[in-house]
């Protein structure tokens, strides 16, 4: 029998790179926020001890697949003979500053934990999830974020609730080629995160991705046009809409805006030329398999 487990996309409210360790990796502060539009993951149980790829996924080979890496991590804690076939939905697009690899390699580690009875507690879920990927932990851990370190240092915030609307550039871009770019800023001044404010910082990645990639700033000026075409309106009205800058989540490609109301969010997204695509979707407290699967 097979079980159906989502895995949320996050998006970086603001992204800082503040350093970078010897190692070359760079010391970024950021929130986090998980957001309702989601992968699925399907977990068929087996008791054969294999870890089986069900489907493709173009691109990525079985063996370098962020699910398949976690379920083998997981099987070291694991009774003999614990096995899984996994099989994704993916609705998130891939290299899209989402995150939905990494979710779906946090929602592996979750349920696995649940229904191999591993039954690791959080904080060891998330130091097996950093050997997948700086933005694996974050999922594991499950609620808003203020992220510091690599994203391995999580601190809970709250987010005022919050509809986006998220734009999906029809671009990949890879993580490391922005990180390595020579004209990158790494020395944001460290902020002190008291509390966080929607509109606060910047995506220090923004700049370098959009002198590479036309297709992203295109999607970036679109955004910040139509949502100063909207405020102006709206502010015709009482009381006023609140609307976030749009802004790039971690390294691209995706751009999102935030606004209080649904309707705001889907009267800008109903705006969207037939040449982009995007969707609307809520920001999320809680991710929904914070409280099953770990404690
Ligand atoms: C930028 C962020 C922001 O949330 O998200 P995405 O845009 O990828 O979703 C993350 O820091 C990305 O995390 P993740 O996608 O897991 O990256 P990883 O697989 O760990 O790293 C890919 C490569 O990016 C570089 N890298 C990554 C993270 C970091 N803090 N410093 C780096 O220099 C390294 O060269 C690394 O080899
Ligand atoms: N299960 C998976 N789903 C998506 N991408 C995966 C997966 N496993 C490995 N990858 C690799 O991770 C890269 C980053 O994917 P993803 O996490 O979706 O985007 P981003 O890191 O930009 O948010 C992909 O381009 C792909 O090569």
């Amino acid at each position: 029998m097979s079980h159906a487990y989502p895995a949320p996309a996050k998006l970086n409210l603001f992204l800082h790179v503040v350093g970078r360790r010897a190692d070359g990796y760079h010391l970024l502060q950021s929130v986090f926020r998980l957001i309702d539009r989601a992968d699925t993951v399907h977990l068929a149980l087996r008791d054969d001890g294999r870890v089986v790829r069900e489907g493709d996924l173009p691109g990525v080979p079985e063996d370098h697949d962020l699910t398949v890496r976690a379920a083998r991590l997981l099987q070291a804690h694991a009774p003999r003979g614990a096995g899984v076939s996994i099989r994704l939905d993916k609705v998130l697009p891939m290299g899209g500053g989402l995150g939905g690899g990494s979710s779906d390699a946090a929602t592996v580690l979750l349920a696995l934990n649940r229904l191999w009875q591993v039954n690791l507690p959080r904080a060891a879920l998330q130091q097996l999830a950093l050997q997948l990927g700086a933005d694996v932990p974050v999922f594991v851990f499950g609620q808003t974020a203020f992220a510091e370190g690599v994203g391995e240092i999580l601190r809970p915030v709250s987010a005022p609730p919050a509809w986006y609307v998220v734009l999906t550039p029809p671009v990949q871009v890879p993580t490391a080629v922005i990180f390595a770019a020579p004209e990158l800023t790494r020395n944001s001044p460290p902020l002190k995160i008291a509390r966080f404010s929607a509109g606060m910082g910047r995506n220090d990645l923004q700049p370098v991705v959009i002198s590479r990639y036309p297709e992203v700033a295109r999607h970036l000026e679109w955004l910040a046009h139509t949502i100063q075409h909207a405020q102006q309106r709206v502010a015709d009205r009482s009381p006023l809409g609140q609307f976030g800058e749009a802004r790039m989540t971690g390294s691209g490609a995706c751009v999102f805006a935030s606004f209080a109301t649904e309707n705001d969010a889907r009267e800008v997204l109903s705006r969207l030329p037939e040449t982009m695509q995007g969707f609307v979707a809520q920001g999320l407290d809680r991710h929904p398999l914070v409280d099953c699967c770990a404690e």
